[in-house]
């Protein structure tokens, strides 16, 4: 049994190719979400015997639509959505201590948490991030209430708890080590009872700074009994850095102090990295610990430009952010943008860099993310058996921002796929797809 079956235009990343476009393919969808086949249009006869589809049901798109993969967020906190494009005129530790502890402290509220909240997921689904992997705060049931809101909207989630027992500018904004270490505990049970499908707890210390040896020690221990995912922040910027060695003198790196205290494995994940060296690079390889490029909130924070092209040589795992509201926009496909522009500066300042290229850029904000998150065995392209999680987009959008001109000497790949994230933007994604539900435009209209 099928609930879609789709004919048109699709285009996605493998290991192997950064950015492939299928034509005129066939893809079916089970009732279970997940992509069930994949074949030529012109196999249509045959392909609906063997999968016992009826070709009249076969949804068909226009001229000039296709199909991606959803875009997966790797880091964004859902708790400064509300301030998300102002407050970006300091560096990141004086920002913290004005804007975001205050605003975040406010969470205590759950009417106010559950206003935020729900705008951020239904903003994030309708700019195309089918997964995020968000930041709370310290409150624990304002952070359940935003699995409850992701799960109700069918975004998948990846939901964080905030862990921290330092913070000295906003004192009624911090948790004591033993609380912290009992709500995370609340936090995890609970969101694991609601056995919501898409959503998971993750362990999330704020990062270093924030954290007690004894808290991130703690903390280290929880997410390996509970095999969970851990996110964290590490080598932002350069006071940060300065920071942390003032608060750590132990520690020959950044990097050592997550690794000592068991925090770096194959399912954490660690916005910006925009400073670390290569040696560190090489523990991030070696733990299977992932990084978040965020190049909004890197330049609009004046944090530094992540060398993304040798976190690839060092074959570290790598995904895209948004990182709002260090970063004001929520779209992923601002991401993108962003991620070839820091590129491209780099190139500017040394002509040897390998500039990354679009296509590249393209599989960082799908399979790459899907990777960074360790979910590559169930999102990121249209492989048969992964869940179909995926973008309708129409290049021609009615009001959109792109006009289509008639280029005879471009071929329709040279054409499309570089077109929408570059030029694209939200009004371009027609439909969003979650596990084979149709989340964009919304169905249930008790969540309009
Ligand atoms: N960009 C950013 N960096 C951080 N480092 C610690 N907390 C934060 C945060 O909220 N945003
Ligand atoms: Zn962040």
């Amino acid at each position: 049994m099928f609930t879609h079956v789709f004919r048109g235009t699709f285009i996605h990343s493998t290991p192997e190719t950064a950015l492939q476009v299928l034509e005129d393919a066939l893809l079916g969808v089970d009732t279970a979400g997940k992509i069930s086949f994949i074949g030529k249009g012109e196999n249509l006869l045959e392909l609906s015997q063997k999968f016992g589809f009826n070709p009249s049901d076969v949804n068909q798109l226009a001229q000039h639509e296709f199909f991606m993969p959803g875009m997966i967020d790797t880091h964004i906190h859902a708790s400064q959505y509300s301030y998300a494009g102002t407050a970006l005129d300091m560096p990141l530790l004086q920002w913290l201590n004005t804007y975001t502890f205050p605003v975040e402290s406010h969470f205590k509220d759950l009417e106010f948490a559950k206003k935020v909240y729900t705008q951020v997921v239904k903003r994030t689904l309708r700019n195309g991030t089918t997964t995020a992997c968000y930041f709370a705060t310290i409150h624990t049931d304002a952070s359940l209430l935003l699995g409850q809101i992701a799960n109700d909207f069918g975004q998948r989630a990846l939901v964080g708890k905030v862990c921290m027992d330092r913070n000295n500018s906003v004192k009624h904004y911090r948790e004591t080590v033993q609380e912290s270490v009992d709500e995370t505990h609340r936090f995890i049970k609970e969101l694991l009872n609601k056995k919501y499908p898409l959503v998971k707890p993750v362990v999330t210390p704020r990062f270093a700074p924030s954290c007690t040896e004894a808290l991130l020690e703690q903390l280290g221990t929880i997410a390996k009994n509970n095999n969970l995912h851990i996110q964290s922040h590490i080598s932002e910027n350069i006071d940060e850095l300065k920071l942390v060695k003032e608060l750590f003198p132990d520690s020959e790196t950044y990097t050592d102090i997550y690794h000592k205290f068991n925090l770096l494995t194959d399912k954490t994940i660690m916005a910006h990295g925009c400073h670390l060296s290569d040696k560190e690079l090489t523990v991030f390889r070696e733990t299977g610990t992932s990084l978040s490029h965020c190049p909004n909130s890197n330049v609009s924070l004046c944090s530094g430009i992540l060398d993304a092209r040798n976190v690839l040589n060092h074959k570290v795992k790598l995904g895209l952010g948004t990182d709002v509201a260090g970063g004001y926009s929520s779209s992923i496909l601002d991401a993108v943008r962003r991620t070839l522009d820091a590129s491209k500066v780099l190139t500017i300042q040394n002509p040897q860099h390998q500039t990354l290229t679009f296509e590249e850029v393209f599989r960082l904000a799908t399979l790459g993310g899907s990777q960074a998150l360790s979910l590559d065995d169930q999102i990121g392209n249209f492989e048969i058996g992964k869940d179909f999680d995926a973008l309708r987009v129409n290049v021609a959008a009615r009001g959109g921002p792109i006009d289509l001109h008639k280029v005879d000497h471009l071929t329709s790949y040279s054409l499309f796929p570089p077109i929408c994230p570059l030029k694209g933007d939200d009004r371009n994604i027609v439909e969003v797809f979650v596990a084979g539900r149709k989340v964009v435009p919304c169905e249930d209209l008790a969540l309009e």
